[in-house]
């Protein structure tokens, strides 16, 4: 199953510097994680935002949510999930 996850980023402004990297190499470290393992196969960047787009290709909702709570940004993100069907003009 397939899904298109919005997911924005809003850090506090007082929280020390040290502790936004530490936070943001787990993140990175995570989701490097499932992109290898083909669960998380693209990530884009929102061109001006903390916000990345991305596709994840997981078995179940329950996955998906066990999997976007795992995120160690999870608690500082505001997350839209919008689940994909496939196209009947899709040729592949
Ligand atoms: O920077 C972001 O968009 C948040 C994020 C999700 C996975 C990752 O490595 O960073």
């Amino acid at each position: 199953m397939k899904y298109l996850v919005h997911m924005d980023v809003n850090l506090p402004a007082g929280m020390p510097a040290e502790e936004a990297a530490e936070i943001k190499a787990q993140e990175k470290a995570y989701s490097q994680e499932l992109q290898r393992s083909g669960k998380w196969p693209e990530i884009w960047r929102v061109v001006g935002e903390y916000a990345n787009y991305s596709i994840f290709d997981v078995e179940s909702n329950d996955e998906l949510h066990g999997i976007l709570q795992g995120l160690p940004l999870f608690p500082y993100m505001d997350i839209t999930v919008v689940p994909l069907a496939k196209h009947p003009s899709d040729v592949k």
